[in-house]
């Protein structure tokens, strides 16, 4: 289990600016996957940072199981066996190939072994193709999967993403986010991944951390935040929300009825592929809400509001 205890970090060494985090407390167990998510700016690599013991804490504690995370104070070599972290800038050797790089740090005792460990990587960063392509010749996705791969090799306890498939075009990124986040699951393998995507956390996070203002504002599993988000900056990373009466409403939850007491004013249309997104102006503020067509700017509509 991850345990992150009362932990304050502040970039600044005399810690006399606001703490990028403070007092941040929560546990990971082994083998959940969780999702972190927050603004920009908001600490998610930072966080990451700090578990992979890349900086000296303020205050708190991180512990691995019974190993207590230690920063360059007291570790002259950052980082952990058990541990890997894939940063957003991927530290590649890029004049050798896909295959060496992956199987930098596998042994060469066993040529066989290595050789098998390495197809399989490539298979799950779906990369078979380019084994020996030399890295520097790679597109900026290719290498966020040569980084990927690298990470698995020594097949990790736990495993740190920092936005992993943000070089990755939309072509390939469903199979590829299914891909190796079923790796991890089968082999137990616990991740954390900062993310800005939803798409990275529904359907694969156990919970989701948001982080606001230096702290933690929520944990909890992605179905319960979305149900029940607490604040509209929680719902707004599931879709585009309204507040109506203080409430929080998904564009979605709104529907066009033929009479109700919500009327509003077409303003704008947005082709969102299954449906549009329509913008109508209800007292001075903004409404949205998804329609299979689009509607007439000035059309005059009336808005149901749907169960979530
Ligand atoms: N090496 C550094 N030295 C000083 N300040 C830093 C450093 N790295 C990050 N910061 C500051 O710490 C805060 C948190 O940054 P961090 O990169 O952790 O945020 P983030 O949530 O990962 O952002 P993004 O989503 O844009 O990647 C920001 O205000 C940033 O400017």
């Amino acid at each position: 289990m991850l345990n992150v205890k009362n932990i304050t970090f502040s970039y600044n060494p005399k810690h006399t600016e606001t703490p990028v985090l403070k007092d941040l407390d929560f546990t990971v167990e082994q083998g959940d996957h969780l999702s972190i998510i927050g603004e920009s700016g908001s600490g998610k690599s930072t966080l990451l940072k700090l578990i992979y013991g890349e900086y000296d804490l303020n205050e708190g504690q991180i512990f691995w199981k019974d190993n207590e995370i230690l920063g360059p104070k007291y570790n002259l070599v950052v980082g952990y066996e058990y541990m890997k972290y894939v940063a957003q800038e991927f530290d590649l050797m890029p004049f050798i190939t896909v295959e060496e790089n992956v199987g930098k740090h596998l042994s060469n005792f066993f040529p066989e072994e290595k050789k098998e460990r390495i197809k399989e990587l490539l298979n799950v960063v779906e990369l078979q193709d380019f084994a020996k392509t030399k890295v520097k010749t790679l597109s900026g996705g290719q290498k966020q999967r040569v980084a990927l791969a690298r990470a698995l090799a020594k097949q990790p306890e736990i495993i740190l993403l920092d936005e992993p498939f943000s070089h990755i075009d939309n072509f390939q990124k469903q199979s590829l986010r299914r891909s190796v986040f079923k790796y991890l699951k089968e082999k137990k393998i616990t991740c954390l991944v900062a993310t800005h995507d939803k798409e990275d956390v529904l359907g694969f996070a156990d919970r989701m951390l948001v982080l606001h203002d230096s702290k933690i504002i929520a944990n909890d599993s992605p179905q319960e935040l979305y149900r029940n988000p607490e604040t509209p900056l929680i719902a707004s990373f599931f879709g585009e929300v309204n507040m109506l009466n203080d409430q929080i409403i998904y564009a979605h939850q709104l529907q066009a009825v033929a009479d109700s007491d919500l009327k509003a004013r077409v303003v704008q249309n947005y082709f969102k592929g299954p449906n549009y997104l329509i913008e109508a102006e209800h007292e001075d503020a903004i409404l949205r809400f998804e329609h299979p067509t689009a509607l007439e700017v000035d059309l005059k509509v009336f808005l149901k509001i749907l169960e979530r």
